[in-house]
Formats: structure tokens, C-alpha cells, sequence
């Protein structure tokens, strides 16, 4: 489990690079931490990962302090940065080998061969990491993270750069490490927290401003657009929705394709009412569905606020 309290830091006496961040990660969540550049999410995981103090605030990994209890804290945390510092002549597994001498991790040779088999690297145990190819570089990178065996994972960015091929297989390990761990993930790929995580955390400026479900942040307001479209007189179409009190404004899309942005004052269900204009005129009804409220949506409007 991750719990941030009230976490405030600053640099160099004058820059708050983030304030009063308090969160909880639940066990065998995965969790998405999104923020626009410079939002604090770097400064927010190097606090969790112990990597240096928070000014103000404390944090706890697996009930243990990252400070008082660093030593504690450390041996259950895992964490994946941005670029991992990889030895391009070594092999897989000797470079593995040497993570867990350094780390001072028990059995070490077992501790490697598990983390491999749960990255799927076995086939390339022996392969110098120089000739793999990005995406194997990152299950390296995801290898070193779990040598230790830690309940917790911190992930900065872990897709970046790699093909959507990569990616899918990537996510999908995270996905299957997410079974048996609590996992943060930083990323700036609203797609890959819709599809893998159970919840998302947006920090701007420093604070924490939406910390919810996903399910949550996708059903958090009534849908205001929604999509139609129609077998009928496509040029006619739009002005006859437009004078509907339920609708703002008609975007056609294509023929026979639009999107109607429904009145802001509006209390009932539009479509009923966009479904009856259309019929009456005589035109054929193909589809009307609302336009789900996506996390880009949630994302841009948090992001605006100052
Ligand atoms: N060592 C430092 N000294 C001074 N200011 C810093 C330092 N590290 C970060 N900052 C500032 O703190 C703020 C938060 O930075 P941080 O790197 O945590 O953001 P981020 O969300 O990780 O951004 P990105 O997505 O670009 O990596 C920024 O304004 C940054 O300029």
C-alpha cells in the first residue's frame, strides 16, 4: 500500500514543486498519475521511492515511513524510472545477477531467474542487452524493478518510446504484475490508464486535483454531446435540430454524421426528443448514443483550473 500525507516540497527555499499532496494507493490497485509537464509527479515518486525527503508531509510504502523507515520502505518498493541505467555488454541475466549483488538481495540466482520468468525474458537470458530491442529493454528495466520481490511498483513512464506492438505486450505485463502488486504508473498516454488502470490521480501545479475511479471520472457528469446519425435530408438536417430547446449546437461531421451539443440549461434526456424531430420529418434514425465524457475531457478541464 502507498499513502502520501499532506506531502509539500520545495527547492532551493523558493520553488514548490508540490504541496499538501495527500493519496492513498490500495493494495493490488494500479493506479495512473497524470499531470502536464513540471506538475510534480517526478518530485512526488522520488519522495515515495526514497530517493530524497518531502519538506513537509510523510510517506509510508507497506506501512513503513520512507524516511524514518527507509531501509524497511525500500525492500518493498520497486521502481521503474524514465530510462533505466542499462549495461549494453552485458547480458540479461548477468546484468540481473549484478542488480542483485549490489542491491544485497538473498539468493540472488533464484531472485533472477523468478524476475525474469514474470517479465517473460527466459528465451533471452543470454542475449547482450545492447542487441534487444526496446521493448525487452524495458522488461529488463521491469525486471530490476521486482528483483527483490517488492509489493509495491513505481512506474515513470513505462511505454514511452516504444512500438504500439511494445507497448500492448508491455501493458499487459503491467497489467499481470498488477494482480500481485500495487502499482503507480506515471504516464502521459490517457489511453494506457483507461485501459489498465483501476484509478487515476491528476496532479497540476503541484496539487492533487482529481483522485477517483475511472469509472468515476468517465460517469462524473451528465454526457453533453451526443451522436447521430440519420438517413434523411442531410443539408436540412442541422437547422431542423437547431431550433430544438434541448440542443446548443449542431456539428455535422459528415454526411448524414453529426454531433449535437446539448443546451447546458437542458434537465431531460435530449434524445428522446432529437429521436421524435427526426422521425416526424420522415428521415430514417441510425444511431443516436451518447458521447461518453472521455479522460482527456476530465484531463483538459482539471488541467485549466489554476
Ligand atoms: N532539483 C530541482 N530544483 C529546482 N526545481 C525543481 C527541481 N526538480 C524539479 N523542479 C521543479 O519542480 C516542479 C515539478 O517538477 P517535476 O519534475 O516533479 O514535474 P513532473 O510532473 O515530473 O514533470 P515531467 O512530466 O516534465 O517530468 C517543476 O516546476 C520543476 O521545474
Amino acid at each position: 500500500m502507498i499513502e502520501a500525507e499532506g506531502l509539500t516540497k520545495i527547492y532551493g527555499n523558493q520553488v514548490v514543486a508540490i504541496e499538501d499532496v495527500t493519496f492513498r494507493v490500495e493494495r493490488g490497485q494500479i493506479v495512473g498519475f497524470l499531470g502536464p509537464n513540471g506538475a510534480g509527479k517526478t518530485t512526488t515518486m522520488r519522495i515515495l521511492t526514497g530517493y530524497m525527503p518531502p519538506t513537509r508531509g510523510r510517506a509510508r510504502i507497506a506501512g513503513y515511513d520512507t524516511v524514518l523507515q527507509s531501509l524497511e520502505a525500500r525492500r518493498h518498493i520497486g521502481y521503474l524510472p524514465e530510462t533505466v541505467p542499462l549495461y549494453p555488454e552485458m547480458s540479461v541475466r548477468a546484468y540481473l545477477g549484478f542488480m542483485a549483488e549490489i542491491r544485497g538481495i538473498p539468493n540472488r540466482k533464484a531472485a533472477v531467474e523468478r524476475a525474469m520468468a514474470l517479465t517473460g525474458l527466459e528465451d533471452r537470458a543470454d542475449a547482450l542487452i545492447g542487441k534487444l530491442s526496446k521493448g525487452y529493454r524495458q522488461r529488463v528495466g521491469l525486471a530490476q524493478a521486482i528483483l527483490h520481490n517488492p509489493d509495491v511498483l513505481i512506474l515513470d513512464e513505462p511505454t514511452i518510446g516504444l512500438d504500439p506492438r511494445q507497448v500492448r505486450e508491455v501493458r499487459e505485463l503491467i497489467q499481470e504484475l498488477g494482480k500481485t502488486h500495487t502499482i503507480l504508473l506515471s504516464t502521459h498516454i490517457l489511453a494506457e490508464v483507461q485501459q489498465i488502470c483501476d484509478r487515476v490521480l491528476i496532479i497540476h501545479r503541484g496539487r492533487i486535483r482529481a483522485d477517483m475511479t475511472l469509472g468515476e471520472a468517465l460517469r462524473s457528469r451528465r454526457p453533453d454531446r451526443i451522436f447521430l446519425r440519420v438517413d434523411g435530408a442531410d443539408a436540412q438536417v442541422p437547422e431542423a435540430l437547431h431550433g430544438l430547446p434541448v440542443v446548443h449546437r449542431v456539428e455535422r461531421l459528415e454526411r448524414g454524421v453529426y454531433e449535437i451539443q446539448v443546451a447546458p440549461e437542458a434537465r431531460e434526456d435530449p434524445s428522446p426528443v432529437l429521436a421524435e424531430a427526426i422521425v416526424r420529418r420522415g428521415w430514417r434514425l441510425l444511431e443516436l448514443r451518447p458521447v461518453g465524457l472521455t479522460l482527456e475531457d476530465l484531463f483538459l478541464q482539471v488541467t485549466a483550473q489554476d
